[in-house]
């Protein structure tokens, strides 16, 4: 890892974020590190993770430094990703007791497909980084959750080995590149192998200075999708991190509203752009037809300082009137913030960074987990808050500072 500053706070204050993988184990040292972490009273207590947090440890211990730190990283000085769990912790629940919750169901649908709860599986890039299955082991660990998977355009696994891989409903994430063409061949490979939905990513007409990359020099495995399509010529190797080099050469940044039509007249499934973070830019996706919203902000790793999602939530439900679903993703750790988020008008949450840490730590098998909890605890949230259906949770549920505000005046 270079260590020359990437910033000016660096230059003169060293972040001890970079110290902290120092001399990291690897995946052998995991077991040993979990029967370190055994009760020190009473000894033998379970050293498996009992939330979805607790898996995070357990990929940094398994992944090389380089991969832990571009999926756990953030952009800049991180203030947004910090920001995205903590605005979920200032907004509290407002339970209903006495409410006949013997059952909780919390199926429910996105665009007419049914899943059994409101939790999806967000696009996230590259997932051989993580083992050697990659994203062949998301897909059928969302399935055997039955909910429906975001693959990244940037998958490890193609297109059509993930569609091959287990019978789900799933969508596909796009990014619109300077070679429209290729675009519009991902857009139509996805449809024809039976993806579901096109999400279209907004957020990234070039890549957030993720500064760990930076240092790391990251080094970005090819991309599968991409294969026999375009040869790229990274220029400045030596310099930064290669995923931000080869991204900025890739993406359209001219892109404006205008060309969703452009996306329509290539694709015929539904659209969903992700990457909403105010009501205008909501209003401007309504009327230019698309068929959902994804409240995002790229897990904070593209505008720090841009605001959680969650605390942007209700402005753009208000703004959309209903009119097409709107979802959220971003510091979604605990079924508690799945209530919250459905509280304030989403449909339904995407996790990115919990699936990742699910795979690093145990495979498949430790996605299924990760997806398990965050149900197992929204059941528990939905039982204790009084509400036994989905439809049940409503804004009167929850308090945000916004109702607090009035009452401090
Ligand atoms: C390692 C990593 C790779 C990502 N790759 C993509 C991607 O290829 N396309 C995309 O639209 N979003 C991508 N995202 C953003 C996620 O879709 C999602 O917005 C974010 O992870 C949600 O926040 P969370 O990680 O706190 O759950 C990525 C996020 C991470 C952490
Ligand atoms: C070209 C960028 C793909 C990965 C991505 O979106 C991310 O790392 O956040």
């Amino acid at each position: 890892m270079s260590t020359q500053p990437v910033n000016v706070a660096t230059q003169k204050l060293p972040d001890m974020r970079y110290e902290r993988h120092a001399g990291v184990p690897r995946q052998t040292d995991v077991s040993k590190a979990l029967a370190h972490a055994a009760h020190p009273v009473l000894g033998n207590s379970s050293s498996e993770p009992v939330n979805v947090n607790e898996f995070e440890e357990l990929a940094r211990l398994a992944l090389p430094n380089m991969y832990y730190d571009y999926y756990a990283g953030g952009a800049e000085d991180e203030h947004t990703l910090r920001e995205n769990m903590q605005a979920f912790h200032r907004i509290t629940i407002r339970p209903r007791v006495l409410v006949d919750v013997s059952q909780v169901d919390m199926s429910t649908t996105i665009l007419g497909y049914p899943i059994s709860a409101p939790i999806l599986v967000a696009p996230t890039a590259a997932h051989k980084l993580a083992i050697p299955e990659g994203e062949l082991a998301t897909a059928r660990a969302a399935a055997a959750a039955k909910t429906i998977m975001v693959l990244s355009y940037s998958s490890s696994c193609s297109i059509e080995e993930v569609a091959s891989s287990c019978n789900a409903v799933r969508f596909f994430q796009l990014y619109i590149f300077k070679r429209r063409d290729i675009s519009a061949l991902l857009a139509q490979r996805a449809e024809r192998h039976g993806y579901k939905a096109i999400v279209l990513t907004a957020d990234t007409p070039r890549l957030g200075r993720r500064e760990a990359d930076i240092k790391n020099k990251m080094i970005y495995p090819p991309e599968k999708n991409l294969e026999g399509l375009i040869s790229i010529n990274i220029q400045c190797v030596d310099q930064g991190s290669k995923l931000e080099t080869f991204a900025n050469q890739m993406m359209d940044a001219s892109l404006r509203w205008e060309d969703i039509r452009w996306l329509r007249s290539i694709t015929s499934l539904p659209i969903l752009i992700k990457g909403i973070l105010t009501h205008e830019d909501a209003t401007r996706a309504v009327e230019a037809g698309v068929d959902g919203i994804i409240v995002s902000n790229h897990g904070a790793r593209q505008l720090d300082f841009s605001p959680a999602p969650v605390s942007v939530l209700e402005e753009v439900v208000d703004a959309v009137k209903g009119k097409v679903p709107v979802l959220l993703d971003g510091g979604v750790r605990r079924g508690t913030d799945v209530f919250k988020a459905l509280a304030l008008g989403a449909q339904a949450v995407l996790i990115g960074r919990p699936v990742l840490f699910g795979l690093a730590a145990k495979g498949e098998g430790g996605v299924r987990t990760v997806l398990e909890m965050l149900k197992n605890e929204l059941e528990t949230s939905m039982a204790l808050a009084g509400c036994p259906c989905i439809k049940d949770i409503t804004r009167s549920h929850v308090r945000t500072e916004h109702d607090r505000l009035p009452s401090m005046l």
